[in-house]
């Protein structure tokens, strides 16, 4: 069954053409990879699919319902859920209150106007919500801790725990390991094979190729915001178009990582 379907999508910012007729296709259940060097379109792409972004043409779908055209609320409702590149946490709320963020729709402060006690029961589901994403990510017991209080990839599994609270049928990741230690990159790695193997659909975008290959299922390959390989991690990784991307001649990508390593493409980023 497919979970997400991009349909010759475009996103065009006046002459920059940052996505260009993407085509690919995402399976129900499965953990597929987005991957291409700096500047190729991938933060767009995700962008366009939570509808942070108009398309310029094209047609996305998801579990067959069109995503685009319509508004970022209702794409959120509809079970899309995403994490950001650059950690968006809300500094003055407690790690349960912000992962509470996620499991809201917008409804409980409606309610929380008009009909108080209905609100009180969407609050205390938000909760549970909340508590059960964070111990999905191994962060219980940290729920009354401050954000800034923790360390860097905590910070992010409370971002991921955020997105997991709203039940998600679609979880699009953007480089939920940047920064991180190897340590730190494997736990993340394995939480994400974990959600995976619970039949959660995900969307990752990642540089580090040999963590990529590893971990996905699928790999999706974009350059100038094109598709230029798509299919079996190991095969596609080595696609002669993809290590000419990544490396402007011929080579292994896979091959030449250090551990925890991540090829930025062209401008080294
Ligand atoms: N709002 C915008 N206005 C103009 N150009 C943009 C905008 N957003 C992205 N771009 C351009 O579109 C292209 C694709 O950018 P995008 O951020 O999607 O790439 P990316 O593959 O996610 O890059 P990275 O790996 O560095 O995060 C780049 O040339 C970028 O400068």
């Amino acid at each position: 069954m497919t979970a997400l379907r991009c349909e010759d999508v475009a996103v065009h910012f006046g002459g920059v053409k940052a996505v260009d007729g993407v085509e690919f296709t995402v399976r129900a259940g499965s953990l597929c990879g987005l991957v291409g060097p700096n500047g190729s379109g991938k933060t767009t792409l995700l962008n366009a699919i939570s509808g942070l972004v108009p398309l310029t043409r094209g047609r996305i779908t998801a579990g067959g319902e069109a995503v685009s055209g319509r508004a970022v609320p209702h794409i959120a409702r509809s079970g899309i859920r995403r994490t950001y590149q650059a950690i968006r946490l809300v500094p003055g709320l407690t790690v349960l209150q912000n992962v509470m963020l996620g499991a809201d729709d917008g409804r409980r402060l409606l309610d929380g106007l008009v009909r108080p006690r209905r609100a009180a029961r969407a609050d205390r589901e938000s909760r549970d919500r909340a508590r059960e994403a964070l111990a999905r990510v191994g962060l219980t017991g940290l729920e009354k801790s401050l954000p800034g209080a923790l360390p860097y990839g905590h910070q992010r599994r409370v971002e991921i725990a955020r997105a997991l609270a709203a039940r998600p049928r679609l979880l699009l990741l953007d480089e939920p390991v940047a920064g991180m230690s190897p340590v730190e990159r494997t736990e993340i790695g394995d939480l994400l094979t974990s959600l995976r193997d619970d039949g959660m659909t995900q969307l990752l975008v990642e540089h580090d190729l040999e963590m990529v290959t590893r971990l996905t299922d699928h790999l999706v390959v974009v350059d100038f915001g094109r598709v230029i390989a798509d299919g079996d991690p190991a095969t596609t990784v080595r696609d002669d178009r993809v290590r000419e991307a990544y490396l402007g001649r011929r080579h292994d990508p896979a091959a030449d990582h250090g551990a925890g390593g991540a090829l930025r493409g062209r401008d080294g980023g």
